[in-house]
Parts: C-alpha cells; sequence; structure tokens
C-alpha cells in the first residue's frame, strides 16, 4: 500500500483558478488587490519564496509591489518601510519575509502591520481573533501555512472532526496557530502540540490520525512512528547542498519511508508549500471584498 498523494500544486491551481473570478469581480467594482512584500537581507530560500509570491500574483491578476531592503537596514529602516505599506493606497495586504536577519526584533515589526492589511494573519489583533475563534463572524486572515493545511485536508476529504492531530513544532507561522485552527468550532480535532521538549515524540506521534511535521529537522519522522492509515502533512523544510547533483536540494521533516504506512502525504517540495502561498493570495482577496464591504 502506499498514500494518496496530498498534491498541493494542483490544489494551489485550483483554488488561483477560483480567485481569478472574484478578482475580475472587485476590479469591476473599482477595487485593484495589491501584495506587496517585504524582504530585508537576501536569504536564497526567501528570495525564491518571494519570487514565487509574485508570480502567483500576476497568475491571478493580483497587483503586486516588490520592498527589497539590504541586511544592512537598521530597523528604524525597517518600520518606515513598514509604515510606507500601511499608508500605500495601492498596498491592500502585504507581508515581512521572515526570518527578518538577526539584531531584528520580528515580533515588534509585526506589531506594526496595519491588521486590515496583515495578508500572513500574523499580527497580534489577528492571532488574538484566531483565539477567540468566532466561526464566520471574525472574517481577519488565518496564518497561510496552517489554513493551507486545513484546507488541503478538507479537499482530499481527509476527516477531521474528534480526530487526534500531533503537531510537530510550536513556531509561530506553523505550529503554534495550527493548534488553535484544528481545535476550532467547526474542525473540532483534538490537538497534541510537540517540541523539542517533549519526552516520547515517536509514542505522541504513533496515536496521530494526522501528523504534522513542521520543524525543519531532516526526515525526523519515521515510518514505524505512523499509524497504519494515517494523515501525514510534511512542512519543514531544510536547504542542504547535495554533493552528487552540486545544487541544492530541500529534505523534509519526513521520511520516505512513511508513503508505505500513511493513508495521505504531501510531499515535500509540491505539498504544503505552494498552499501556503495560495492562502495568501485567498487573505489579500477577502480582505479587499471587506473592503468593499466596509
Ligand atoms: N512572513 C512570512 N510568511 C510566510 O508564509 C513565510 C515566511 N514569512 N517565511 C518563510 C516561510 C516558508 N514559506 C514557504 C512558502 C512557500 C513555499 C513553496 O512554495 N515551496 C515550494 C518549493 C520552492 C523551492 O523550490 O524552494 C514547494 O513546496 O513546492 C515554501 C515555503 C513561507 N513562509
Amino acid at each position: 500500500m502506499t498514500a494518496i498523494t496530498l498534491d498541493g500544486v494542483k490544489t494551489a491551481s485550483d483554488i488561483k483558478a477560483e480567485l481569478r473570478g472574484r478578482i475580475a469581480a472587485l476590479r469591476a467594482n473599482g477595487v485593484v488587490p495589491g501584495l506587496a512584500t517585504l524582504l530585508v537581507g537576501n536569504d536564497p530560500g526567501s528570495e525564491t519564496y518571494v519570487a514565487g509570491k509574485h508570480r502567483d500574483c500576476a497568475e491571478v491578476g493580483i497587483e503586486s509591489l516588490r520592498i527589497d531592503l539590504p541586511g544592512s537596514a537598521t530597523s528604524a529602516d525597517v518600520r518606515s518601510a513598514i509604515n510606507d505599506l500601511n499608508n500605500s493606497r495601492e498596498v491592500t495586504g502585504y507581508i515581512i519575509q521572515l526570518p527578518l536577519p538577526v539584531g531584528h526584533n520580528e515580533n515588534a515589526m509585526l506589531e506594526l502591520i496595519d491588521p486590515s492589511k496583515d495578508a500572513d494573519g500574523l499580527h497580534p489583533t489577528n492571532l488574538g481573533r484566531l483565539v477567540l475563534g468566532i466561526e464566520g463572524e471574525l472574517r481577519s486572515p488565518l496564518p497561510c501555512t496552517p489554513a493551507g493545511i486545513v484546507e488541503l485536508l478538507r479537499r482530499y476529504d481527509v476527516p477531521i472532526l474528534g480526530k487526534n492531530v500531533v503537531v510537530v513544532g510550536r513556531g509561530l507561522t506553523v505550529g503554534r496557530p495550527l493548534g488553535l485552527l484544528f481545535t476550532r468550532k467547526g474542525l473540532d480535532a483534538t490537538v497534541t502540540l510537540t517540541h523539542s521538549r517533549t519526552v516520547d515524540l515517536a509514542g505522541e506521534v504513533r496515536r496521530a490520525d494526522i501528523v504534522v511535521a513542521a520543524v525543519g529537522v531532516p526526515h525526523l519522522v519515521q515510518a514505524d512512528w505512523i499509524k497504519p492509515g494515517a494523515a501525514v502533512l510534511d512542512v519543514g523544510i531544510t536547504r542542504v547542498h547535495d554533493e552528487i547533483t552540486g545544487k541544492g536540494r530541500l529534505i523534509g521533516d519526513v521520511h520516505p519511508d512513511v508513503a508505505a504506512v500513511a493513508g495521505h502525504l504531501s510531499p515535500n517540495p509540491r505539498g504544503v508549500g505552494p498552499m501556503t502561498r495560495a492562502m495568501l493570495l485567498s487573505n489579500v482577496v477577502k480582505a479587499a471584498e471587506q473592503s468593499l464591504l466596509a
């Protein structure tokens, strides 16, 4: 038996097709959605992700603006760029690409984002609304990777209600908000958030119907940790230099042998990454639609 592939590229492409129509409707109503990215320094991973986001925007009809600051930028420079983005009429949503170079206080910068332009859902106001979790009532943006994971499971009809979800990793962009999302009314999963101090990680994962690995430890999750038939989402990415090909290569958090045990498996790359980008577009479109109602 081999796991069904949770194809993030195909699913993201379906979502983009749906968004195209909504974007055309917004434009017909005089609202032009515009996404900006703020990148500081030249981390090679970040360069790739930011380039991907601008390509996605072009594909669906969202205007996009790229602000790149040098690695030498001061925190005052970053604050000033954030201020400009908050005040820009063309920018309806934006993200600060993380991680910022050392020396910058990420949380302090995230707090400066206008919550109504927070395309990543990482401003404390929007994270707070995720905690409040009032379904459907507050149309606040959800963090893109958690939203992408849930959307991927939904579109493959993987049951979530009442299931045991084990999340490996408690980071700001994935694990922590994902725990909040899965336990919301309407999704109703039972979540175990594990981390580097978890005593028996393998034992925790063995109880899971859904496993989300988001720590960035290559091939951490082993085949004998997986309950047969479980859904496994491989989120973590480690970039390595391949000695044989001489090129860069991505290694996920899930060992390839898991495919023989799991019921569903998201590949990495081509799994959760493209879904994250699709949810970013979706947040921009939702915020623009919101501005029409306001
Ligand atoms: N403010 C902020 N928001 C983020 O959402 C955010 C961030 N900072 N910092 C870094 C992480 C990582 N992340 C990814 C997005 C897309 C892919 C993606 O599309 N990956 C392709 C492969 C791309 C490649 O080849 O490198 C794939 O999985 O198929 C991966 C990772 C968003 N992040």
